[in-house]
C-alpha cells in the first residue's frame, strides 16, 4: 500500500453539487478502504450558514451509508465553516484551522470567478505551502484561462497546482498508455500508414437537470470537448513520452495539442457541428431563446507527420441514446489475400471498461477479442474522483493538466466558440432526445467516406 500522508483538506464549495455528489462520496470510499491517514481532516467551506454538527447532518441525509461504523468515523473527520470567499477577511480564520505540521490542500470546487480571490486570500493568510486543486472549467476561453492561470501563478508555483480533468482519473483511459507504448503489436501500426480514422464519443442520456444556469453559459464544447475529449485524444495520438514522469507525459500531450489545426471561421463551419436537444430551452434556468449547444461534433486535424490525412472525429452530447465514453481506432484494410478485413480497436471507458480488437478469423469471418479491464484487475476499481483525490494527497501530478497544455486546448477551442457567437454562424440543429445528436454531424464523417462507429 502507498504511504498515507496526513493532510488538512480545505474543501471550498463543500455545500455545492459537485462536492455532495462526487467529492464526499469519493473521500468516504477512500476512508472506508483505509486509504486516508487516521488524523486527516476535511474542512468544508460554503457560503450557507452551518457548523460541524449541521453539516454532518446534511451529509448524513444526503449520503447516508449502510456500514455505520466507517461512516461515523468518516463524519468525525469532517468540519464545516461558513464564509463568504469574496470577502478578504474570510481567510485568516480559515488559515488558523489548519494544523501547522501537515500538508494543507485547498480544493476549489467553486465557480472559477472565486479561484483568484481564494488563492490570493490563502497566500496572504500564510498558506502558500498548500496544494491547490482547481476544478474545470478554468475560464471560458483562452484569454480568461490565461488570466486565471497568471493570477493563481502569482501566489502558487506550478508544482503545487492540480488542474482537474476527471476523465484522467478513469482507469480505462489510463490503460491506453501502456496498451499503446508497452505492446509491440500496437505502436508499429499507430500512424497514418495504417490508421484510417479515430473517433471519440462521450454521450450522456441525461439533460442539464438542475445545472441549467451553469450549462447555458457553457455548452458542450467548453463543458466536455475542450477538456475531456481532447485529453482522450491526446492519450490516443500523442508521441511516445520520453519517460513515464508527469512532465514527460505532459510535454507529449502539449506537443500534440500544438499540432492541432486552428480553424478560421469558414473552416469552423465545415469541421464543427452543434446541436441542441428538443426541449432544452424549456429547462429550468435556460434562456428561452438559447443557442447554447448541448451536442458538439468536430473533425480535428493534426499537422503532425504521424497523422497526415487521418481524421479525428470527436462528438459529445446530452440527452443522447446511450451513456458511453469510447475511443475507436479504425485501421485501414490490409491488401486482401483471403478476403478483405479491417481491424478496429475500441477502448471503452464507460459503461464497460474494455479493450476490444476486431480481427479477421478466416473464411470471411471477423470476431472481437475483448479484454475486460475491470474483471481482469486484481484491485478494486476506483471511481475517478477517488483516484484523483488520492493523487493530490500523495503529491503526484501526472494525472493533472499543466498550464501550457490547458492553454493549448483553449487555443484550439476558442476560435470555434467565437464563430458560434456570430449571428451568421449556423444555428444549433435541434435533435430528438434519445438520438445520436445533430444529424448534420453525419456530414463530417461522410465527407471522408466514414460513418460514426460502431453504430
Ligand atoms: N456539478 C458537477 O457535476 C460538476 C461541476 N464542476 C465544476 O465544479 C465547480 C462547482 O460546481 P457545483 O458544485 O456544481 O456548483 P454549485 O453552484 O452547486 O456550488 C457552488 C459552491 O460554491 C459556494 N460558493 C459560491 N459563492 C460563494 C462565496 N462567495 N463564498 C463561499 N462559498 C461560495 C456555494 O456555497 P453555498 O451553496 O453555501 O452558497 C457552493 O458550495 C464549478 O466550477 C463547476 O463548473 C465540474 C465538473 C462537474
Ligand atoms: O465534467 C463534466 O462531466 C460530466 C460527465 O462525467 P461522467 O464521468 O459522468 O462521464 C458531465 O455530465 C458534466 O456536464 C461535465 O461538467
Amino acid at each position: 500500500m502507498l504511504p498515507r500522508p496526513d493532510f488538512d483538506l480545505l474543501l471550498f464549495g463543500a455545500s455545492g453539487d459537485l462536492a455532495l455528489r462526487k467529492l464526499f462520496p469519493a473521500l468516504y470510499r477512500a476512508h472506508a478502504h483505509g486509504l486516508l491517514h487516521p488524523d486527516a481532516r476535511i474542512i468544508g467551506i460554503g457560503r450557507s450558514a452551518g457548523n460541524d454538527h449541521s453539516f454532518r447532518q446534511r451529509l448524513n441525509e444526503t449520503l447516508a451509508r449502510e456500514d455505520g461504523h466507517a461512516w461515523d468515523a468518516f463524519l468525525r473527520r469532517v468540519h464545516y465553516i461558513s464564509a463568504d470567499l469574496s470577502q478578504t477577511d474570510a481567510f485568516s480564520a480559515l488559515a488558523q484551522t489548519v494544523r501547522p505540521d501537515v500538508q494543507p490542500i485547498a480544493y476549489l470546487s467553486t465557480a472559477p470567478d472565486l479561484f483568484v480571490p481564494v488563492c490570493r486570500g490563502l497566500a496572504q493568510a500564510g498558506l502558500s505551502r498548500a496544494r491547490v486543486v482547481l476544478e474545470k472549467p478554468l475560464g471560458h476561453d483562452l484569454a480568461s484561462s490565461r488570466h486565471i492561470n497568471a493570477e493563481v501563478g502569482r501566489y502558487f508555483p506550478e508544482a503545487q497546482i492540480y488542474r482537474i480533468d476527471h476523465y484522467l482519473g478513469k482507469p480505462a483511459l489510463q490503460s491506453l498508455l501502456p496498451l499503446r507504448f508497452d505492446n509491440l503489436f500496437f505502436e508499429p501500426v499507430w500512424h497514418s500508414g495504417c490508421v484510417r480514422s479515430v473517433q471519440i464519443t462521450v454521450a450522456e442520456t441525461l439533460g442539464v437537470g438542475t445545472r441549467g444556469a451553469f450549462y447555458d453559459r457553457t455548452g458542450a464544447l467548453r463543458d466536455m470537448v475542450q477538456n475531456h475529449l481532447l485529453q482522450m485524444l491526446c492519450f490516443t495520438a500523442m508521441e511516445r513520452p520520453a519517460s513515464s514522469d508527469a512532465d514527460a507525459v505532459r510535454d507529449a500531450k502539449l506537443a500534440f495539442l500544438n499540432s492541432l489545426r486552428i480553424y478560421r471561421p469558414h473552416e469552423a463551419d465545415i469541421y464543427a457541428v452543434r446541436g441542441q436537444y428538443a426541449g432544452y430551452t424549456a429547462e429550468p434556468s435556460v434562456a428561452p431563446d438559447s443557442r447554447t449547444e448541448t451536442f458538439a461534433a468536430v473533425q480535428v486535424v493534426s499537422d503532425s507527420p504521424r497523422w497526415a490525412g487521418v481524421p479525428f472525429y470527436l462528438r459529445s452530447g446530452k440527452c443522447m441514446a446511450q451513456k458511453l465514453a469510447q475511443i475507436v481506432v479504425d485501421f485501414k484494410p490490409a491488401a486482401a489475400l483471403f478476403g478483405q478485413s479491417a481491424n478496429r480497436l475500441t477502448v471503452s471507458l464507460q459503461p464497460d471498461e474494455t479493450v476490444s480488437l476486431r480481427v479477421a478469423a478466416g473464411g470471411g469471418q471477423t470476431g472481437e477479442m475483448v479484454l475486460d479491464l475491470a474483471a481482469q484487475s486484481p484491485e478494486r476499481r476506483m471511481e475517478a474522483y477517488e483516484t484523483l483525490l488520492l493523487e493530490v494527497i500523495g503529491g503526484r501530478l501526472a494525472l493533472f493538466n499543466r498550464r501550457d497544455e490547458l492553454e493549448a486546448a483553449w487555443a484550439w477551442a476558442t476560435p470555434i466558440l467565437a464563430r458560434w457567437q456570430e449571428p451568421s454562424a449556423p444555428a444549433p440543429q435541434i435533435y430528438p432526445v434519445g438520438s445520436w445528436g445533430a444529424a448534420a454531424a453525419d456530414a463530417l464523417t461522410a465527407r471522408n467516406g466514414d460513418v460514426w462507429l460502431p453504430f
